[in-house]
């Protein structure tokens, strides 16, 4: 990026923030702060307008209860830009919070946003233009499996190989990192929604019960794994009978529960073990001794480690605080300036260098 006086001015007098724009959750992560913003990917919306009247926690809270002028929607959809001017709006309104609670004088930031490795330039240069629009000065694109692997605290400058699979909302994002740059990556759109719809699917199928994504969350979250329990759990339910269509409790249990995802947990086993096929055998090597480290919130999945020790018979551990691994990872590379050109890119430089 060209030298320009004028940014490097305001940079003396505004914010750098990280941010991990997610299909479930967008967190920002403020310079000298720390994480600032963690909230959901949601915004409810006038349905005549598109006007945004809430965004976040509270829209998330509206989810299956609006009136029939609003409608809640997620802007993002499999890790990448569904919805641009709701994703713009949501965007301003995160960082105009940020903003709030600093005392930079110029509202205007410099920002490093991470990307799924998948992205596509169309969907890259989305996310850059939604950035931008939102009010950031200058941007920085970095893969979010390096942002994930900094915030982790691996040692990925080394030559050696490391992994991180990053189980989130909308992906799941696999990569094999070595000498600070990714070796092997799949980006794959299986991941914690496309397991809320299996087990939505599996209660109106086995039960005849319609249930909210809420409850089907609920669900995965208590009783969903991906490995037999020490101890099999059970949960009550609640949803509408499609047959009498009256409100129903029925008690599942976490049996059932793995066997209606199996499905999918089985493909993200597979992706890992297609990027480990593919990677050259002496970083494979390197895997065994540094091991696999999840990280997402679908990292959380009862027993998802264990499957994957299993399956790959290598050491597999859950990052600590896995959900925020790629804010802090974005908020690393700020603290330290000097990593900003190593480990990100600014549009045109990640369009020229693929
Ligand atoms: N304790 C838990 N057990 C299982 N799943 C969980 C748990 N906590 C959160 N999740 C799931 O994690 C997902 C959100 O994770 P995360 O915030 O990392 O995704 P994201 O970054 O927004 O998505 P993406 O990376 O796909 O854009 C949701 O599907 C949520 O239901």
């Amino acid at each position: 990026m060209a030298f320009n006086p004028l940014n490097w001015l305001m940079g003396l007098f505004s914010l750098d923030i990280g941010i991990d724009l997610g299909t479930a959750n967008t967190l920002v992560y403020v310079k000298g702060k720390g994480i600032v913003i963690n909230e959901p990917s949601w915004v409810a919306v006038e349905k005549r307008t598109r006007r945004p009247v809430a965004i976040g926690a509270q829209a998330k809270e509206m989810v299956g209860r609006t009136p029939a002028n609003l409608l809640v929607v997620r802007p993002m959809k499999d890790g990448v830009i569904a919805e641009f001017e709701i994703t713009k709006a949501m965007l301003g309104y995160f960082i105009g919070r940020a903003h709030q609670q600093t005392v930079a004088p110029f509202p205007r930031p410099r920002v490093v946003i991470g990307i799924p490795c998948g992205a596509t330039d169309v969907e890259r240069r989305a996310v850059y233009d939604a950035a931008m629009a939102a009010g950031a000065r200058e941007i920085y694109l970095i893969e979010e499996p390096k942002a994930t692997a900094i915030g982790i605290g691996l040692p990925i400058n080394e030559i050696r190989g490391t992994m991180v699979v990053d189980i989130g909302g909308g992906t799941t994002e696999v990569a094999i990192l070595s000498m600070n740059e990714i070796v092997v990556s799949r980006s794959l759109r299986v991941a914690g929604d496309e397991i809320d719809q299996d087990i939505m699917n599996y209660i109106r199928n086995r039960y005849n019960l319609f249930i909210g994504e809420r409850m089907a969350e609920q669900t995965k979250i208590s009783i969903g794994s991906a490995h037999p329990l020490p101890t099999e759990k059970t949960m009550v339910i609640r949803g509408r009978n499609l047959v009498t269509g009256l409100p129903e409790a029925i008690e599942v249990s976490s049996v059932e529960i793995r066997d209606a995802i199996s499905n999918s947990i089985q493909v993200i086993v597979d992706t890992v073990k297609d990027a480990i096929d593919e990677a050259p055998p002496e970083i494979v090597a390197d895997l065994i001794e540094t091991g696999i480290c999840l990280s997402g919130g679908g990292s959380q999945i009862l027993g998802i480690a264990e499957r994957l020790n299993d399956e790959v018979n290598i050491r597999v551990w859950v990052a600590e605080d896995p959900m925020t691994c790629v804010a802090r990872g974005a908020g690393m590379i700020l603290e330290h300036p000097a990593t900003i050109n190593q480990f990100t890119a600014s549009l045109d430089r990640f369009s020229s260098r693929r």
